[in-house]
């Protein structure tokens, strides 16, 4: 390979549509997926139902949910999908979802995707007390508010379980102009950690799933403009490419399969490597505020 012959970067997936598991392989199965009426929660919500899951979607907005309801429940193989509004940093109101689970569905959710969270880009000076909090019980309270309530009712019920929280890598690295975020994320993945050694005796499985860039429309306005403002995103990739949302959704697949049942307390990275990314001489600094925009800061 000469100088001008274009790298080829990693391969493009399969095409929508396409599967690694068998068909069926969650028929029978409830799959609760947190912000499943959006992005990358219903990317993988879209590929459980594929393999015959039904679907049980929560998040805060009707206005999300009632279309993701609709375009689920025409994927082929799918089971039933329903839908429950709830905020996740209401514990009482998890439980009502819980409840409302076995009534609709006759039967636990045997997996629990925790997706939702919250994020918005600022520097930390910038921060108030009530945005911190926000993002903070949205996304690490909130996860941890929906998965005590998915093992309480399975240790009482004594029925086995599969947990996957979507993290992000700014757990590892931190992530200047998010530090809510990645400070979250981070005890997300510690949670993670923790869960998975209490509950493996009862058979609940714990692992976190965390996306590169993966862009779909319904991106918040402040992450997509962040996104635009660097042009060709596939160049900025070792792979030479962003991902696909259903990339995210065959790695959930599989992590909640029998397959990797032996897989817990693990946090799998869908990045195609980005987040390990150096270069030998590293770029001028720009500070958050420049990057974001901002002026100087003033108190
Ligand atoms: C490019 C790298 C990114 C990679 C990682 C991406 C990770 C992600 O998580 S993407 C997912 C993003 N999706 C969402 O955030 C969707 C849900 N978001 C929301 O609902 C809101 O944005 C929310 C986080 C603010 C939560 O809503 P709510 O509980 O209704 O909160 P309030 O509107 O009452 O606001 C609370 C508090 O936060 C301040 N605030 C809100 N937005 C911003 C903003 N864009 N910038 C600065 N501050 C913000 C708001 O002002 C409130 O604070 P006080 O004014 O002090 O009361
Ligand atoms: N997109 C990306 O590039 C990356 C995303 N991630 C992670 O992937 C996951 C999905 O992100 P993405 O699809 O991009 O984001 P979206 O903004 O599309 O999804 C967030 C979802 O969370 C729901 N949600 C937010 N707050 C609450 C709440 N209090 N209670 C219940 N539901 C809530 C929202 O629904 P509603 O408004 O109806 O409540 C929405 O469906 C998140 O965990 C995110 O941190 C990680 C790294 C990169």
């Amino acid at each position: 390979m000469d100088s001008t012959t274009p790298l080829p970067g990693l391969s493009a997936p399969p095409p929508p549509g396409a599967h690694a598991l068998s068909p069926g392989s969650y028929d029978g199965r409830l799959v609760l997926v947190t912000g499943g009426g959006t992005g990358l929660g219903r990317a993988v919500a879209a590929e459980f139902a594929r393999l015959g899951a039904s679907l049980l979607l929560v998040s805060r907005r009707e206005e999300h949910l009632a279309p993701a309801r609709a375009e689920l429940a025409k994927v082929p193989g799918a089971g039933p999908v329903t839908s429950q509004l709830c905020d996740i940093r209401d514990a009482d109101r998890i439980a009502e979802v819980f409840d409302a689970a076995v009534a609709a569905h006759g039967r636990l959710p045997d997996v629990l995707v925790n997706n939702a969270a919250a994020n918005f880009p600022v520097p930390s000076e910038d921060m108030t007390p009530n945005g911190w909090r926000a993002v903070v019980d949205i996304t690490l309270t909130g996860t941890f508010l929906m998965t005590r309530e998915f093992g309480r009712r399975h240790l009482a019920e004594g029925t086995p379980g599969s947990v996957i929280a979507v993290g992000a890598s700014y757990a590892w690295t931190g992530g200047p102009g998010f530090a809510h975020s990645a400070a979250a994320k981070a005890g997300v993945k510690s949670l993670v950690e923790s869960l998975a050694v209490e509950w493996g005796p009862y058979g609940i499985q714990v692992n976190g799933l965390v996306p590169g860039l993966m862009p779909h429309e319904d991106m918040t306005a402040d992450i997509r403009t962040g996104l635009d403002r660097a042009p060709d995103p596939d160049a900025r990739q070792p792979a030479l490419r962003v991902g696909a949302p259903r990339e995210l959704g065959w790695a959930a697949t599989f992590l909640a399969s029998p397959y990797a049942r032996f897989i817990s307390g693990h946090t799998l990275v869908v990045d195609g490597a980005n987040w390990q990314r150096r270069d030998l001489v590293n770029a001028p600094v720009t500070p958050v505020r420049e990057q974001l925009d901002r002026g100087p800061f003033a108190p």
